[in-house]
Order: structure tokens, then sequence, then C-alpha cells
């Protein structure tokens, strides 16, 4: 079955983006804005006490009053969480107006974007969502779906992306650098290494590059990280 909406990863490093409203709501928007290096505009009369660290980053602003029309232009995003509906409406009216991405925390029929629920590790996230069908199930699919993605899984990311780089150098054909780098990695590697056991990833990873001489890494540090997380974890 296709999706109804459209799933994308944005790169938002120096993007400006509007949160209109300081409450709840907005904290968690804002908590998963704050890692992609974009600049937050948050207009609010007032800040849950949360927002104080945020923005003593030094590069987010608090404008501390009411919304104003103008606020949207110049921005990448804007994010309508306040708790009066007539406002969430006009932010959203504006932003269409200019052409800007909007979000809307009370009303689904208003959004152009959804924000998902994420497990994020590292480089490595899982974004999932229901097009505003149930929000209360797309955060237990999250945390249903939490256990199968180790913390070190961004560290394996890193490792192949370090050996993707090195096959990339050797100029080969498309279709021999395509199945190389497809042999890298598999379900069953990946399942393997996740319940522990390295021996099947680290195998292939040597045969495949012993074949062209290239020199590899010892084994990732990410599988002792993977064990490492695993007993913080538990
Ligand atoms: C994923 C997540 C991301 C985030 O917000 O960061 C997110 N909602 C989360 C939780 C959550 N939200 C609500 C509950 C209570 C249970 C329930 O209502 O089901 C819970 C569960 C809880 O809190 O446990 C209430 C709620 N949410 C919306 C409305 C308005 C409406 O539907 O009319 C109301 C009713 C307010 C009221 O009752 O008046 C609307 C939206 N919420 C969305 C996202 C978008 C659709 C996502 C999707 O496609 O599923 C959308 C459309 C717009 C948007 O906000 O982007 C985050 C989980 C984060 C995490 O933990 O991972
Ligand atoms: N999307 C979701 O996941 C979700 C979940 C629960 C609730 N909601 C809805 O989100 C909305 C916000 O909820 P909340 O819990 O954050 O509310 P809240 O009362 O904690 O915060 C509201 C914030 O809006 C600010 N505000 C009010 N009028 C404003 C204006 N004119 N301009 C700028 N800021 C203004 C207030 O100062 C306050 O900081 C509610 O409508 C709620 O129903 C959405």
């Amino acid at each position: 079955m296709g999706a109804s909406q459209y799933g994308a990863f944005l790169q938002l490093v120096d993007s400006k983006c509007l949160v209109v409203g300081g409450g709840t709501i907005a904290v968690r928007k804002i908590q998963g804005l704050v890692e992609t290096g974009a600049h937050l505009v948050i207009v609010s009369p007032e800040l849950d006490p949360r927002l104080v660290d945020v923005l003593l980053m030094g590069t987010h602003t608090h404008i501390k009053r009411c919304y104003e029309a103008h606020d949207v232009l110049g921005m990448r995003l804007v994010f309508a969480a306040t708790n009066d509906a007539d406002v969430n409406a006009r932010v959203a009216q504006d932003a269409n107006a200019q052409g800007i991405l909007v979000n809307v925390a009370d009303n689904p029929s208003l959004c152009s974007f959804m924000v998902p629920s994420v497990i994020a590790r590292g480089d490595v996230s899982i974004a999932i969502g229901s097009a505003g069908q149930s929000p209360a199930l797309t955060r237990a699919l999250k945390q249903y779906l939490e256990p199968l993605l180790p913390i070190a899984i961004g560290a394996l990311a890193r490792y192949l992306s370090s050996l993707r780089e090195q096959i990339l150098s050797l100029h080969l054909p498309e279709h021999e650098r395509h199945e190389w780098l497809k042999r890298l990695i598999s379900v069953e590697m990946l399942e393997a290494w996740r319940q522990g056991d390295h021996t099947k990833l680290e195998a292939t990873i040597q045969q495949v590059c012993n074949q062209y001489g290239l020199v590899v890494a010892p084994l990732p540090k990410a599988i002792d990280e993977y064990h490492h997380s695993k007993q913080i974890v538990e």
C-alpha cells in the first residue's frame, strides 16, 4: 500500500525556524529541532522553564510577545503551538501565503507537514507517522521498535561509511561498485550483529575488502560500543 504522505529528512543547518508558543508542545517540537543546527525564533508571551537551557546555547532567540503576521517572514519552517486555535490558524494562513511549510499542533488539516515520532541513533533514525490518524499509536509503535535499534547502530553506520568511501575512491564500474556495497551488509548480518555475534559481519567485510586489496580497519569499534550500550540499557 502506498503512503498518503511523503517522508523526508530535512537538512536545517543555519535555517531559521519559527515556533509560535512556549508551552509543553512547543518544548517537544523544539527538543527535536535543537540538534539539527537550525536557528530557532520562539515567539511567546510565556516560556516553559525547560527552554531556558535552549536559549543559553546562544543561537536561538525568544521574542516575548504575542504572535504577529510578519514573524513568519524569512522562515524555512513554521510551528504553530499555542493553546489558542484562532492564533494557530492565523499562523498557518500567514505561512501558507508565503509558501512556507507549517505544522499546526492542534489541527492536522492545517498542517502542510506533520512531525513524526523519531528513534534517533546519531545519523541513523527511524521516523514514524500515521498521517495524523493516531499520535498515540505512533508513539506506541516507536516504543515497540526502539529495542530493535541498538545505540551503536550510529557507529556502525560511520564504519560502513568509511569503507564506502574507500570503495568509491577505486572508481570501479558502477555495477561492480554497487554489488560490493550491497554485500557489505545484509539483514542476516545486521541481525547477528544486533545479537552480539559480529563474526558474520567481520568475515564478509574482510572477504570483500581483501578481494580488492583494501586495508580494513580492525573490527569496528561499533561492536564494543554495542556491548557497552547494551550493558547501560540493561
Ligand atoms: C509523533 C508526535 C511528534 C511530536 O509532537 O513531537 C506527534 N504527537 C505526539 C504525541 C501525542 N500527541 C497527542 C497525544 C495524545 C494521544 C492522541 O491524541 O493520540 C500524543 C501521545 C502522547 O502524548 O503520549 C495529541 C494530539 N496530537 C495532535 C493533536 C491534534 C489533533 O489530532 O487534532 C492532538 C490532540 C490534542 C487534543 O487532544 O486536543 C496532532 C499531531 N501530533 C503529531 C505528532 C502529528 C501527527 C503524527 C502522526 O502522524 O501520528 C500531528 C497531526 C501534528 C503535529 O503535532 O506534528 C508525538 C509523539 C512523540 C514521541 O513520543 O515520540
Ligand atoms: N500536536 C500534538 O502532539 C499535541 C499534543 C497535545 C496537545 N496539543 C495541542 O497543542 C496546543 C498547545 O498545547 P500546550 O500543552 O503546549 O499548551 P500550553 O498551555 O502549555 O502552552 C501554550 C503556549 O502558547 C503561548 N501563547 C498563547 N497565545 C499566544 C499568542 N497569541 N502568540 C504566541 N504564543 C502564545 C502561551 O504563552 C504558552 O506558552 C494545544 O492546542 C493542544 O490541544 C497538540
